[in-house]
């Protein structure tokens, strides 16, 4: 038997594999065991967040497509007529349990607007109080995608982690098609290995782990990884089972040796942090010199103009950057203190030479060390 945490409230992520069907599109039956399920895990969490995948899958066949398609105009259709007919199955089938169920549709814009992503945690608290389940997913058919600055959540997995972290949540389980993380692809070798408690989660799984193969889910294990990751680093337990059978859910949260169990989160990072690590879409980039990597990543220092090589994008005072090292890697992100403009004139030079080329200086920091986040995973 596994020790499972106490555990307030719960997300329960739901991939398209198993919510869905050959025959129908949706898998109607899995959704009503799901209702009865759902009631006895209030035993276990005062609180229940669904976040369900499933629109594009379950619209493609509605419009006429032999299987899921490509291109993402395509599936936006189709997750406009998919995502309609799964809510109202889920409001069917929960309202035989008593359970009252909330559609909340997010992009990654919305998430990304400090002042939206707070509204966004009010409305599911409230939701919560009133015993609602809000059931979430991504906004599919509104989301546009950028060729540099992704916009999407790129797969439910990230979409729920980014929840559980909106709203403190104590555990994520992730509900696939798969037993749990195996230590090889098991789509690939039949020698796979299931692996029951994950401590730390490390580069080497993402090796490990493959991506979806079934042409119905999206992100794979690979993503299920990452977000992981993300949910740990809010303070999150997360569990990754099969939940082709609902009973799954009890018996993990029973303690009971099922599926993935990652058991030790890390110490919750301050939670404006979280946000500028995970849900927000960066503006621009900074390009900087290595001596400024030493100063944000060693030294812990600010980011002065001095360091700056070079700038893209357009933003202004407030926006989101990222931070990037010659090579254009990735080494942190921050809210700007001066827009695109004003920094393409003062990079370069001293803190003390920002007022006569400006004619104004608001600070000394392009990013202060409080606004930086780094080590984005
Ligand atoms: N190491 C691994 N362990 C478990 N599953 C893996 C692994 N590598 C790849 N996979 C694949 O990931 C799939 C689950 O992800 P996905 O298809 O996106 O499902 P979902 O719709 O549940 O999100 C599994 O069916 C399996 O084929
Ligand atoms: N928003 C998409 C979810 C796509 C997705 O991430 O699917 P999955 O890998 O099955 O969780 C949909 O509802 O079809």
């Amino acid at each position: 038997m596994r020790k499972i945490p106490i555990i307030k409230t719960i997300v329960i992520k739901i991939g398209s594999n198993i919510i869905t069907d050959q025959i129908n599109g949706i898998n109607q039956t899995f959704i009503s065991e799901l209702s009865g399920t759902i009631s006895r895990v209030k035993e276990f969490a005062e609180n229940v967040v669904i976040v369900s995948s499933g629109s594009v899958a379950a619209g493609f066949r509605c419009l006429g497509y032999k299987s899921k398609p490509e291109d993402i105009i395509d599936k936006q259709a189709c997750a406009a007529v998919g995502q309609t007919r799964l809510i109202r199955l889920y409001e069917k089938e929960f309202s035989k349990n008593n359970i009252n169920v909330a559609q909340i549709l997010l992009t990654k814009d919305d998430l990304s607007n400090r002042r939206r992503y707070l509204n966004a945690r009010y409305t599911i608290r409230k939701l919560l109080e009133h015993g609602s389940i809000p059931i979430i997913n991504e906004n599919d058919s509104v989301v546009v995608d950028e060729l540099k600055y992704i916009e999407s959540f790129g797969d439910n997995d990230n979409l729920s982690a980014l929840v559980a972290g909106l709203i403190s949540a104590d555990m994520l389980l992730i509900l696939s098609d798969v037993e749990g993380l195996f230590d090889k692809d098991p789509t690939k070798y039949a020698d796979a290995k299931l692996v029951s408690e994950v401590k730390y989660v490390n580069n080497e799984m993402l090796n490990y782990a493959g991506d979806s193969v079934s042409g119905i889910g999206t992100g794979g294990m690979k993503s299920k990884i990452k977000a992981a990751k993300k949910a740990l680093d809010s303070g999150c337990y997360v569990g990754i089972i099969n939940g082709n059978s609902t009973e799954n859910v009890l018996k993990f949260l029973r303690g009971e040796e099922t599926g993935t169990f990652f058991s030790h989160i890390e110490d919750p990072k301050n939670k404006k942090k979280l946000w500028l690590a995970y849900a927000t879409i960066p503006k621009g980039d900074i390009v900087v010199d290595d001596g400024a990597v030493r100063a944000v990543r060693i030294n812990k220092k600010s980011l002065l103009p001095s360091g700056i090589v070079d700038v893209s994008g357009k933003f202004g005072i407030g926006d989101v950057v990222r931070i990037v090292n010659k090579n254009e890697e990735e080494i942190g992100r921050g809210k700007v203190r001066y827009s695109h403009f004003d920094l393409k004139k003062i990079m370069g030079r001293k803190t003390s030479e920002i007022y006569d080329i400006l004619g104004y200086k608001f600070s000394d920091e392009v990013i202060h060390r409080d606004d930086m986040v780094l080590e984005i995973t």
